[in-house]
């Protein structure tokens, strides 16, 4: 199938489903509704149903009913409103104090991660009961080890693997060179046609699953990267833990990709020699699983003695976490470019001049590219538009929020999408806070020399305050995937601008045919981090002569 068609959000079943769930939500559960004297209420225009609907299909909606002048002003009066979500009630919090409450060692997000484990990727029952004994709150078994305990182990081998320099390093050295490979078929001689988010959903998806899993898990399943974007549409709504006979399509995208990890990690797993220490253990990379990440990942695995099922689904969900918000990202990152020819062109001399004016990207210094202002603030300012996400945090004791003293167990949510657009933070008279301008976090500043020359140049200065501003969440459960999402997005559009010549061709919708409209935020992305476009854009693009 054309990997543009097998994208199309899955609308009319979604639209079943969330009328089915809030009809069986709204049968199966007693929720007291009586005015409490906590925070303000959102209110519903059909109790347990719409909040429900609205989150499931048009998160940005249910959003804005609790900031919106229109619905009410709850959220942004108070900081704090109750808020019923099917059978849940949360807690929507915004403003910088009461954001850094939720990141505070109180708060914990596992609980909402175990439901993503359970129902998007489908971990076994006896193992999810490993997590659920393993609590979260201090009443955990005594007497183990930290690594002893699952939630830690988890937790240190991503620290220790994808949080250190060394790892980062050796991850991106080895995402570039597989992404170089995904462009040899595009010569200096010929214009080509390419839509830019299907393209980069097959390259990216490409060359970071190889830099993380290497490349045989591709050749072992060769629809690998097709079955993943399958997956990856559904990861959202499978959260909600529909019964499988009404959410079949998505079960059956999971299982297949899931399936096909586990297939890899069996051949991996015969291979790779446990039983003798040696380098192999701690390599950058070793044939069998690729990264440290993978083999961490398998080790884990091996520890705490998880079934087929949950392996296959430890990969699935890690290639999610690593696929789903850098490709959307880079995607709006590109876009923008190739909408502003001068920005574009300021780009690609900002990465010349850090280079030495050396256009073969062979060349580059990595961490050269990921320091340059411009370049950056337009990766800034494309996670503080498109990352719309609702930060979820559970009380572990009781708590203080927003004056408000709450029960052990409450579920806080941060919406992203009020801090990062909140006008009196972020926006000018020229430039308002839901707008994207490229240059909104830079400043320019005076050097001189140690000949006594001045001159300007630009400096990155996140335009508003930082504790507006959480893309990766914060605290102990902040995205441990950052120091690697950075590297990944900005290197791959400095390699496109600096080989490629490219030019504006049309907007099309995701079959390919045209559209009338540019691409925005695609609704249909339940609690996704960062939106993908609902439509692409199609560029012509032909290789640059390189002068090196
Ligand atoms: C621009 C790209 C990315 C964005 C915007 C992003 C955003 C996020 C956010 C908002 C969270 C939840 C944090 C919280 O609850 O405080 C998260 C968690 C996570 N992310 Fe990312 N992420 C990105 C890239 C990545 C990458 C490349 C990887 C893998 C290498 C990754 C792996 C993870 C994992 C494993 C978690 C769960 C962490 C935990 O529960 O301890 N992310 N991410």
């Amino acid at each position: 199938m054309d990997p543009v068609t097998m994208i199309e959000p899955p609308m009319l079943n979604l639209s079943v489903f969330v009328l089915l769930f809030s009809l069986f939500v709204f049968k199966l559960t007693r929720v007291d509704v009586v005015k409490s004297a906590g925070p303000p209420r959102l209110s519903e225009g059909i109790p347990f149903v719409t909040n429900a609907w609205h989150f499931m299909t048009d998160k940005k909606l249910y959003i804005t009913r609790a900031t919106c002048n229109r619905y009410s002003k709850v959220l942004s009066k108070s900081g704090i409103a109750q808020c019923r979500l099917g059978p849940l009630n949360l807690y929507m919090v915004a403003g910088k104090k009461n954001i850094a409450a939720i990141f505070r060692s109180s708060f914990s997000s596992d609980p909402w991660v175990l439901r993503i484990m359970k129902y998007s990727a489908g971990y076994s029952q006896a193992d999810l009961a490993k997590f659920y004994q393993d609590e979260f709150d201090g009443t955990r078994p005594r007497g183990l080890l930290p690594e002893q305990r699952i939630w830690h182990a988890l937790h240190s081998l991503y620290d220790h693997t994808l949080m250190n320099s060394r790892s980062v390093n050796a991850l991106t050295t080895s995402y570039l060179s597989y992404f170089r490979q995904q462009l040899v078929d595009y010569s200096a001689d010929e214009w080509t046609e390419v839509r830019v988010y299907d393209f980069l959903k097959i390259s990216m998806s490409t060359a970071a699953t190889s830099s993380v899993m290497g490349s045989r898990v591709i050749k072992l399943n060769p629809d690998f990267i097709k079955a993943f974007w399958e997956y990856e549409k559904f990861v959202e709504t499978l959260a909600f833990g529909l019964p499988t006979w009404l959410n079949w399509p998505a079960v059956r995208a999971r299982d297949r990709f899931r399936a096909m990890c586990l297939k890899w990690y069996q051949v991996a797993d015969g291979e790779f020699d446990w039983d003798n220490p040696g380098p192999h253990h701690e390599a950058d990379w070793e044939p069998a699983f690729g990264s440290q990440v993978s083999r961490g990942l398998a080790k884990f695995a091996k520890t705490f003695d998880l079934s087929d099922q949950s392996i296959g689904a430890v990969y699935a969900l890690f290639l999610f976490g690593l696929h789903a918000n850098t490709i959307p990202i880079c995607t709006w990152v590109l876009m923008e470019l190739v909408k502003d020819k001068d920005l574009l062109q300021a780009v690609r001399e900002e990465i010349s001049l850090a280079n030495g004016n050396i256009t073969n990207i062979d060349c580059f210094d990595n961490r050269k590219v990921e320091l340059l202002p411009l370049l950056k603030s337009v990766y800034t300012e494309v996670l503080r538009i498109h990352v719309g996400v609702l930060i979820t945090r559970t009380a572990t004791q009781s708590v203080t929020v927003g004056n408000y003293s709450l029960a052990k167990g409450s579920t806080f949510q941060a919406p992203t999408s009020v801090a990062h657009l909140d006008e009196t933070a972020w926006g000018t008279p020229a430039h308002p806070a839901t707008k994207f301008w490229a240059y909104r976090h830079v400043k320019e500043v005076e050097v001189t020399s140690s000949t006594g020359l001045s001159t300007k140049r630009l400096e990155f200065s996140l335009g508003g305050p930082s504790g507006l501003f959480f893309p990766f969440g914060g605290g102990k459960n902040m995205c441990v995937g950052r120091n690697f999402a950075k590297p990944e997005v900005l290197l791959t559009v400095a390699t496109l601008v600096t080989q490629f010549e490219m030019e504006f061709v049309s907007w099309v919708k995701l079959d390919g045919t045209i559209s009338d409209w540019p691409a925005a935020d695609n609704p249909s992305y339940a609690n996704a981090v960062a939106a993908a476009p609902d439509r692409d854009m199609k560029i012509r693009w032909r290789r640059q002569l390189v002068h090196s």
